[in-house]
C-alpha cells in the first residue's frame, strides 16, 4: 500500500496531518524466498560486511549510514556529530587581546591587500547567516539592528541588507553616521530595500513588542571607556531586556564581536551589562569572549590567511563546507516540548492525486530532486523480527518502477534477518522542506 501524506492546514485554520489517498499496491508479486534481497539486475550487488548492533537501548547512526549500512558504535557517532558540528571547547580556541585584535585588522588591511569593505562584507554576511542558523525565520521575523560609529556598527549595517535578502524584515537604528563613503553608501543600499532607520527617541522603552531580534553593532574591540550618549541609554535599553526572565517571551540579542558596553578583555566588568543570548565573534573571540555564558556563541570572519592564523598561534575550529560562521562551544540543550512547525504547505486533496501511486511517487521524487533536498532517496525502512520486535534505520532507495521499490542490503544484516523471518515492512520517505512525506507499509518481495 502506497499512502501519499502532506502536512497541511484545514480551511478552518485547524492544523490536520494527513488528507490521505491510499494507494493499494503489491510491492509482493514475486515475494518467496528467503533470505531475501540480493538485488535485481540490473543492479549491482554490495556486500558490506557489518558489526552487529547493539541489542539494547539506543543504536547511534552516523549521518552517512544510508550508503553504507554501517552501524558505529556510540563513541564513533557521537565524535562525528561532534566534529560536524565544530563544537570546539571554548577553552581550546585562542581568544586575543585588544592590541593583536587591532594589529590583526591593521596587517588584513596592510600587507595582506584586503580592503574594509571586503572585510566588513563578510563579517557582516558572517553576522546574517549565524543569526539565520539559531533563530528562524518563521518564528523570529523582525529584527532590530542598532548600529555604532565604527566598524563593528558597518558590520551590523552589511547584516541587515543580509538578513533583508534572506527573508526577514530589518529595522535599523543608526544614531551616529559616520560620514565616510563606505557607511553611506551601506545606507543608501538599505535605503534601496525601503529598510526602516528609526530615530532613537522612536524606539519603545521595552523593545520586546515590537521585534523579535535585536542585534547589538554598536561597539568592537575599539571601544574603551564608558559608552558616551546616545549609546549609553541604547545599551541600558538592551541590558532591561536581557534580564527579562522568560527568554521565550523577550527577544534574544545577538552581540557582534563584543557585547557593546563590556570591556574588550575583562568582560562585563560591573556585572550590569547587557547579557547577550547570541554572540558572534569576529576573526577569533577576544578575550572578553570567556566570560559569556550565553547559549550560541559563534564565530564568523571567514578570511584568515595562514600568514596571521600562525604569526598569532590562532587555534579555531575549522568552518563547515561553505558556512560562513561555525558554533564555538557546546550546542545547548534543547526544549524538545517547544519545538513546533508552523506548516503553511497548499493543501493535498484526494482529487489532486494522480490515479497512478507510482507515477505520483516519481513526480514528488523528482520534484524533491530539482529542489536540491540532500539525499531525497533516503528512507526510513521498518522490519519486524518473528518476536514482533520492529526495528527502523535509513536506507537509500535503489530504483523504483511498477514491480515496487528496490534497496540493497546483505544477508548478513540485521533487516535481512527480519525480512527473512517476516516480510512485512514499511517504507517512510520525509522530505521536510517540501512538507511531503510518502509511507509504504508493505511486503518485502525478494530481489
Ligand atoms: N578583522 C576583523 O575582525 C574585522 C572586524 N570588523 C569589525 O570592526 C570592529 C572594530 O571596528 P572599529 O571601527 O575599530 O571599532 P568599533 O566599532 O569598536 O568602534 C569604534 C568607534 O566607537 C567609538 N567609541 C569608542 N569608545 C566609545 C565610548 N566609550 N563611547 C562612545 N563611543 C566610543 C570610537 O570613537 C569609534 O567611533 C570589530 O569589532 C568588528 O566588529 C570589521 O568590520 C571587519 C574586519
Ligand atoms: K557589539
Amino acid at each position: 500500500m502506497l499512502t501519499a501524506v502532506s502536512k497541511f492546514r484545514n480551511k478552518s485554520g485547524l492544523a490536520s496531518t494527513t488528507r490521505v489517498m491510499p494507494f493499494f499496491l503489491s510491492t509482493s508479486a514475486t515475494a518467496t524466498a528467503t533470505p531475501l534481497c540480493p538485488p535485481p539486475s540490473p543492479y549491482p550487488s554490495p556486500h558490506f560486511r557489518l558489526p552487529s548492533p547493539p541489542r539494547r537501548g539506543l543504536a547511534f547512526l552516523a549521518a552517512s549510514a544510508p550508503q553504507r549500512d554501517l552501524f558505529p558504535t556510540p563513541r564513533q557517532a557521537m565524535a562525528s556529530l561532534a566534529t560536524s558540528t565544530a563544537a570546539a571547547a571554548a577553552a581550546e580556541v585562542t581568544h586575543l587581546s585588544q592590541r593583536d585584535a587591532a594589529d590583526i585588522d591593521e596587517q588584513l588591511m596592510g600587507p595582506l591587500g584586503f580592503s574594509v569593505d571586503q572585510l566588513m562584507e563578510l563579517a557582516g554576511l558572517s553576522v546574517a547567516t549565524a543569526v539565520a542558523e539559531v533563530y528562524k525565520l518563521s518564528e523570529h521575523t523582525r529584527v532590530l539592528i542598532i548600529c555604532g560609529p565604527g566598524n563593528n556598527g558597518g558590520d551590523g549595517l552589511v547584516a541587515a541588507r543580509h538578513l533583508y535578502h534572506f527573508g526577514y524584515k530589518p529595522f535599523v537604528c543608526y544614531p551616529k553616521r559616520t560620514a565616510k563613503p563606505l557607511y553611506s553608501g551601506l545606507v543608501t543600499q538599505l535605503e534601496s530595500l525601503a529598510i526602516p532607520f528609526v530615530p532613537v527617541e522612536d524606539l519603545p522603552q521595552d523593545l520586546s513588542g515590537q521585534y523579535d531580534i535585536v542585534i547589538d553593532a554598536m561597539f568592537g574591540f575599539s571601544f574603551h571607556g564608558t559608552p558616551r550618549p546616545p549609546f549609553d541609554d541604547l545599551i541600558q535599553m538592551l541590558v532591561s531586556l536581557s534580564v527579562v526572565g522568560d527568554s521565550a517571551k523577550r527577544p534574544p540579542i545577538v552581540s557582534v564581536d563584543i557585547p557593546s558596553g563590556w570591556h574588550v578583555e575583562e568582560g562585563d566588568v560591573s556585572g550590569g551589562g547587557i547579557k547577550p543570548d547570541m554572540l558572534v565573534s569576529l576573526t577569533a573571540p577576544k578575550l572578553c569572549a570567556k566570560k559569556f555564558t550565553g547559549p550560541h556563541h559563534f564565530l564568523g570572519g571567514r578570511f584568515v590567511p595562514p600568514p596571521i592564523s600562525s604569526k598569532y598561534g590562532l587555534e579555531l575550529p575549522p568552518y563547515p563546507g561553505t558556512s560562513m560562521c561555525v558554533r564555538i562551544g557546546k550546542v545547548p540543550s534543547v526544549d524538545i516540548s517547544s519545538l513546533r512547525e508552523n506548516y503553511i504547505s497548499p493543501e493535498l486533496l484526494e482529487n489532486q492525486v494522480m490515479p497512478n501511486p507510482f507515477d505520483q511517487f516519481r513526480t514528488w521524487f523528482d520534484e524533491a530532486v530539482t529542489a536540491g533536498l540532500r539525499e531525497p532517496n533516503a528512507m526510513a525502512l521498518t522490519t519486524v523480527n518473528k518476536a514482533g520486535k520492529p526495528s527502523s534505520r535509513m536506507v537509500l532507495l535503489k530504483g523504483v518502477d511498477k514491480q515496487g521499490f528496490v534497496w540493497y542490503t546483505n544477508y548478513g544484516s540485521q533487516k535481512a534477518h527480519d525480512l527473512s523471518e517476516n516480510s512485512n515492512a514499511a517504507l517512510l520517505f520525509y522530505w521536510n522542506e517540501m512538507n511531503r512525506q510518502v509511507i509504504l507499509p508493505t511486503a518485502c518481495a525478494t530481489g
